[in-house]
């Protein structure tokens, strides 16, 4: 008898945005499955809610930056010194309290007027824009580029810059050897950003990159695992937040009547905010983020040997019936929203405070500004950045 081939992954959204029928089915089927990665590699995807949890928050893990020797890596930055994600227990706990105090939900409160004030002078310039306009150029890809200067204490004239390297980084994570463009924009980033670091001995100030120097000072850190810290939180901060404007502008266009509620009760919006992550995280059908058991583990009674591919499927756990009510629905006022688009354990989010209040600040007004906000095309015919993880779209022309 011939054995069923494998399911394999990416599984596209439907229009971009559905959840794949092929991931919800599985997801029915039970909380872990044997599948093909976009790699060629056979391994786990891990769909159940807390099978997710107990592996994102168990040690035998490593995290998504720490392959084993017999997986190529598949991104340029990973192995720097300072990107989070490629360390682990007491070295990541050390780099990572560095950054941390930056991104309190205090300190992010204190940017809470600069970022609206952002997203008013991207709606301006939206608006002065000739119909249709690419809302990717004047809005989704500048506002995370510009909040992550004030945060940094770059100058926000350097946004373009740093965003466009940002970019480039992710868009070509897939070439390897020492001259892949790629890495030469990692290399590039990183020199900007020791530039940046060496000029805020003049002129400290309070911002991360001044709190990064004290640690170099004071011996927490490296002068090159501060560069990393800091090159990362650009990258990981960028992207993921460009796509998810993008992903809740289609998820609103696509349920009128909950675009019409959180327009007609804007105190909707932390809820509405919750339930675009949850339902619509950014992603380009890779479909989640990738763990490599150092020791044969058992999940959900499934054996997995050491060394293997484990895909926590994060979009697929918000789909849970034993955690979520009618999970399929898209409802803004949802009451109880533990969704994992921002991972869990020891590696979540460090960023996730900052990415909610921009979120908040875009969904919490722009159809006040644009009621009449539409795309320009058929959704089917946007064109998906398939080759970095976290989606988000060439262009994302629209009408108002
Ligand atoms: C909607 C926007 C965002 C989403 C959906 C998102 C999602 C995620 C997820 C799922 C992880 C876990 C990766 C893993 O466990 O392998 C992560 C980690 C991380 N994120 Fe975000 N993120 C967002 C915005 C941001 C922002 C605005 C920043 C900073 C400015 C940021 C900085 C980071 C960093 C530095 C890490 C690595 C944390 C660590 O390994 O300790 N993210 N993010």
């Amino acid at each position: 008898m011939s054995e069923q081939p494998l399911p394999t992954l990416p599984m596209w959204r439907v229009d971009h945005i559905e959840p794949s029928p092929e991931m919800l089915a599985l997801r029915a089927n039970g909380p872990i499955h044997r599948v093909r990665f976009p790699s060629g590699h056979e391994g786990w995807w891990v769909t159940g809610y807390d099978e997710a949890k107990a592996v994102l928050s168990d040690a035998a893990f490593r995290p998504a930056g720490m392959p084993p020797a017999a997986f190529t890596p598949d991104s340029v930055i990973l192995g720097s010194p300072g990107w989070l994600v490629s360390h682990e227990g007491g070295e990541h706990t050390r780099l990572r309290t560095i950054v941390a105090p930056a991104f309190s939900n205090g300190r992010v409160k204190l940017l809470a007027q600069q970022v609206e004030a952002i997203a008013a002078q991207l709606f301006d310039k939206l608006a002065a824009q000739p119909q249709p306009a690419d809302l990717r150029r004047h809005l989704s890809f500048l506002l995370p580029a510009m909040v992550i200067s004030a945060l940094m204490g770059v100058l926000y004239e350097d946004h373009a810059f740093f965003a466009g390297l940002s970019d480039e980084v992710m868009t070509h994570q897939h070439e390897s050897g020492p001259r892949s463009a790629s890495r030469l924009a990692w290399e590039e980033l990183r020199a900007y950003i020791r530039g940046k670091m060496r000029d805020k001995r003049q002129d400290p100030r309070d911002n991360l990159l001044t709190d990064l120097l004290a640690a170099v000072d004071q011996g927490k850190a490296t002068e090159e695992e501060a560069i990393g810290l800091a090159a990362g939180i650009l990258v990981a901060g960028h992207e993921s937040t460009v796509a998810q404007i993008e992903f809740g502008l289609l998820a609103m266009f696509r349920h009128p009547q909950q675009r019409e509620r959180l327009v007609g009760d804007p105190s909707l919006v932390d809820k509405a905010v919750e339930e675009i992550l949850r339902m619509y995280p950014p992603g380009a059908g890779w479909d989640g983020i990738m763990r490599y058991p150092r020791t044969d583990v058992t999940i959900a009674g499934v054996h997995v040997p050491a060394e293997s591919k484990v895909l926590v499927g994060l979009p697929a756990t918000s789909f849970d019936p034993r955690h979520f009510d009618d999970p399929e629905i898209f409802d803004i006022g949802r009451d109880e929203n533990p969704h994992l688009a921002f991972s869990y354990g020891p590696h979540n989010c460090v960023g996730l405070a900052l990415a909610r209040l921009e979120l908040k600040a875009v969904f919490g007004s722009i159809f006040q500004r644009f009621p009449a906000l539409r795309l320009a095309v058929a959704p089917e015919e946007l064109k998906l950045r398939k080759e970095i993880i976290t989606g988000g779209f060439e262009e994302f022309p629209v009408l108002w």
